[in-house]
């Protein structure tokens, strides 16, 4: 290479490497993500050199902060940016390693979703991530979560592409060995850091690596690629149960997105598990992996009346009452919070985002409106010729859940202790500040997330 040249930039680079960036899904900005290893290094270089429109490019680094090389590398990926004139954004991130505080998966799944949840915050609409995932990580991903008992969803491996919070993430790589990667990155003159912790076994994705996918490899050659059809063929599978479960849902829906006890218990066995675990995704979670689906779905829908079954999942809990299934979020932000909402603003309250719209006249000026969950004793009164009635029994009277009771947001318009209740979540809103023409010149808006 001529020195001063970008490295890279001299290498005629192959249709088999390109192609992929090229038939990249649309996108109006574009970024790697660039740990600094050999495969994200290359696919930095394909986004330069082979992506042909002149969409903005830009690196995206995750400091997890947990190997003595950490600040190395990160130095390296600004350094090759810097060299390629593409602008770089570093994040540290703090790993909770602490033992069983690390979670299920260990410190490997920890810096995994503290890495994820960077990217989410850093993508916008239009912007489109890359990750440099090969189909020797597909084959790993397969077999690892066939050692763990995973189900068609799970056996899919990683999708080319999906949404990753406000935008979009890509895997250009897929259908490449690492080999192949290897030996192209040594070709093109390319230099990479090497993560320590990539070799070390302790770590079952890396056992499965060096000591388990060599060895099969040499005994079935081309297995990447088989297992890569297997994948797809699981892809296919999940794809169908997505579309029974679509089509199964308007015999139990209540309609506002609850499931109703009587609809499901009119499916098979194996109809009701891919109907909770497609509404469980649906709603933003993971579906529990359970030993016995038979059980937990005898007791969820067979328990008696008196009874309150419910199943746990990770950040989300199913419970019964009356009839229906509730999908009931962790109460992480909303239990005994205190807000206000601004005229023009939005608030996010657990699943309900309430907001004040200018109605008929915003320039009336409004009392302070407040938001706070219950505290016991609130009164809420239809309309001024009524006397105004217990909010306890009214809650009671709707047959709203006990659990929800505690949650849902109360609206008060003036200030503290002498604020009129003026909204209950979505359920009720007062005609001062409801319907076409708000008397109160302004309009409150409650909606509750539901899909
Ligand atoms: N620290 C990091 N900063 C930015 N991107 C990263 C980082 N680590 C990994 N990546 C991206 O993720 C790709 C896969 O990395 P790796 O195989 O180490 O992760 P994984 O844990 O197996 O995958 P995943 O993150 O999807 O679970 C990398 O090629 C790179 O594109």
């Amino acid at each position: 290479m001529t020195p001063g040249a970008k490295p890279g930039s001299g290498f005629a680079w192959p249709d088999t490497l390109c192609e992929p960036v090229r038939s990249l899904p649309s996108h109006s900005r574009l970024w790697v993500a660039l740990s600094g290893g050999l495969d994200s290094v290359l696919l930095l270089h394909l986004a330069a050199f082979c992506h042909r429109s002149r969409v903005p490019l830009g690196a995206i680094h995750v400091n997890h902060q947990l190997q003595p090389n950490a600040g190395e590398a990160e130095a390296f990926c600004r350094e090759q940016c810097g060299v390629l004139g593409i602008p770089f954004v570093a994040r540290r991130v703090i790993v909770n390693t602490g033992g069983n505080d690390s979670g299920a998966g260990g410190v490997e799944e920890a810096a995994r979703k503290a890495r994820y949840a960077v990217f989410e915050q850093i993508l916008e609409p239009g912007d489109l991530l890359l990750m440099a995932h090969h189909g020797d990580d597909q084959a790993e991903t397969v077999l690892f979560r066939l050692l763990r008992g995973s189900g068609v969803a799970g056996l899919a491996g990683m999708p080319r592409s999906r949404k990753l919070g406000a935008g979009h993430l890509a895997r250009p790589l897929l259908d490449l060995a690492r080999d192949d990667i290897v030996r192209w990155a040594r070709e093109a003159g390319l230099s990479w850091v090497e993560d320590p912790s990539n070799v070390d076994q302790v770590y079952d994705r890396n056992y499965l690596r060096h000591a388990i996918l060599p060895r099969l490899k040499a005994r079935w050659p081309g297995l990447a690629r088989r297992v890569r059809h297997s994948a797809s063929a699981c892809a296919d599978s999940e794809f169908l149960n997505g579309r029974l479960a679509e089509i199964q849902w308007a015999g139990c829906s209540d309609g506002e997105g609850r499931v109703l006890v009587a609809g499901v218990k009119a499916l098979t066995l194996s109809e009701q598990r891919n109907m909770l675990r497609w509404w469980i995704r649906k709603r933003g979670f993971h579906p529990p992996q359970l030993s016995d689906w038979r059980q937990v779905m005898h007791d969820l829908l067979e328990a008696g009346e008196d009874r309150e079954p419910e199943l746990l999942g990770e950040g989300f809990s199913l419970r019964r009452f009356q009839g229906r299934l509730y999908l009931v979020p962790d109460p992480v932000d909303v239990a005994r919070r205190v807000a206000t909402i601004a005229p023009g603003e939005k608030l996010k309250w657990g699943e309900w985002t309430l907001g004040l719209e200018p109605g008929t006249n915003p320039e009336q000026t409004i009392p302070p409106i407040r938001v706070s969950t219950r505290q016991g004793g609130e009164r809420l009164r239809f309309s001024p010729r009524e006397s105004s009635k217990s909010l306890k029994n009214w809650l009671q009277e709707k047959a709203v859940p006990p659990w929800e009771r505690a949650r849902l947001p109360l609206v008060f318009a003036g200030s503290e202790g002498v604020g009129e209740l003026i909204a209950v979540g979505d359920l009720w809103c007062s005609e001062q500040y409801s319907g076409s023409a708000p008397a109160a010149g302004w309009r409150l808006i409650v909606e509750r997330d539901c899909d």
